[in-house]
């Protein structure tokens, strides 16, 4: 199976390269060959790549920097979106799109279906939100997956930033309040393998749509953020102390939810796709960032 994939250096590309193994090739599109801000770049890059299936990883992902420019997280990751799936659908090539859980506004009490209401809380979800939209709209042979919380030894993410302040200090004050699903990276990308094999060689509509997809589990940030702490320490790294904080201690420019938990049943019974327990995975995360500094 040849998966092709935009982005270049994010944490699901590097991942799915990582993992592709002898199951997948995968050949990953990124800029100036593939730009999301550039339509013509987009049809041409996939077009020559010729995947079995498509994977849109690539995305504006700050999500604070986000409420500064939200032309460009709309230009990125909706517009952006939308012409993969144009693209896919001139290929007629199956498109797994990645979503995000800030397309809710977290006021549930429970964690979210694929079929509760969406109501984004900043620019960045509203974008994400909106790339649903075209990719629906554009390519009916779609999987839209919406995860969370994405940490990997790569790229820019909480784990990563949790180790380097802790480096610098004994405590750090992190929010208690917000709920969510960690999700490891390298799990996506043994789920995105496992659905775009299904996706190519079975026409069922029932695959198709929006799906949940985290880690097992869930937390606040300040229960991830001891987690890491600890998982360090094991490593030989000093204590460091979380201080639990709420939301209004911790201003942000974005907004985000206060639960965000996705209900991950439909991807299970539908594709029998489960993704391990985030307490698992952040530990193999955490040793290999250490060992490698
Ligand atoms: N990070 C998270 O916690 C979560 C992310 N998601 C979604 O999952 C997907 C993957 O996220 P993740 O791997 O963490 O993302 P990263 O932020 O690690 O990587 C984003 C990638 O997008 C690329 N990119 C950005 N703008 C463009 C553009 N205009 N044209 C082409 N490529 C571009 C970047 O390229 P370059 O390397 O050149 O900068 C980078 O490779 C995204 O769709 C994201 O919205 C969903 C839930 C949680
Ligand atoms: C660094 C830091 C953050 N926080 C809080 C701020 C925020 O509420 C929460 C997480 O902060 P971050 O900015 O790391 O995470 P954030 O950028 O909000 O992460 C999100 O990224 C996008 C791309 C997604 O799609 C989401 O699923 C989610 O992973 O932790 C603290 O309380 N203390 C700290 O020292
Ligand atoms: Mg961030």
């Amino acid at each position: 199976m040849r998966v092709v994939v935009t982005g270049r250096q994010g944490q699901v590309v590097t991942s799915l390269l990582e993992r592709a193994a002898e199951r997948a090739e995968v050949i990953a599109l990124g800029r100036p060959d593939l730009d999301l801000e550039d339509e013509k770049s987009v049809l041409a890059a996939l077009e020559s790549a010729k995947g079995d299936v498509i994977v849109n990883a690539a995305a504006y992902t700050a999500v604070d920097k986000a409420e500064q420019e939200p032309e460009k997280a709309m230009r990125v990751n909706a517009a952006g979106a939308g012409f993969v799936a144009a693209a896919a659908a001139t290929l007629n090539t199956p498109l797994i799109q990645l979503s995000t859980d800030y397309v809710f506004d977290g006021a549930l009490t429970r964690p979210y279906l694929e079929s509760d209401a969406t109501g984004p809380t900043g620019a960045y979800g509203r974008s994400k939100l909106e790339g649903e939209a075209r990719v629906q709209q554009a390519q009916p042979n779609a999987v839209i997956l919406r995860t969370a919380w994405i940490y990997s030894p790569f790229g820019a993410n909480f784990v990563r930033t949790m180790l380097r302040l802790g480096a610098s200090r004994d405590e750090v004050g992190v929010v208690a309040d917000q709920l969510g699903n960690p999700t490891a990276a390298l799990d996506i990308a043994d789920g995105v393998l496992a659905i775009a094999a299904r996706l190519r060689d079975d026409p069922t509509p029932e695959l198709r749509g929006v799906f949940h997809m985290t880690g097992a589990g869930e937390a606040s940030w300040a229960d991830f953020a001891e987690a890491i702490f600890a998982a360090a320490q094991r490593c030989g790294r000093k204590a460091v102390r979380v201080k639990r904080i709420t939301t209004a201690d911790y201003p942000t420019p974005a907004k985000r939810p206060a639960n965000s938990r996705l209900d991950c049943g439909k991807l299970a019974r539908l594709y029998g796709v489960a993704l391990p327990h985030w307490r698992q995975s952040l530990d193999a995360c955490v040793e290999r960032l250490l060992s490698s500094t």
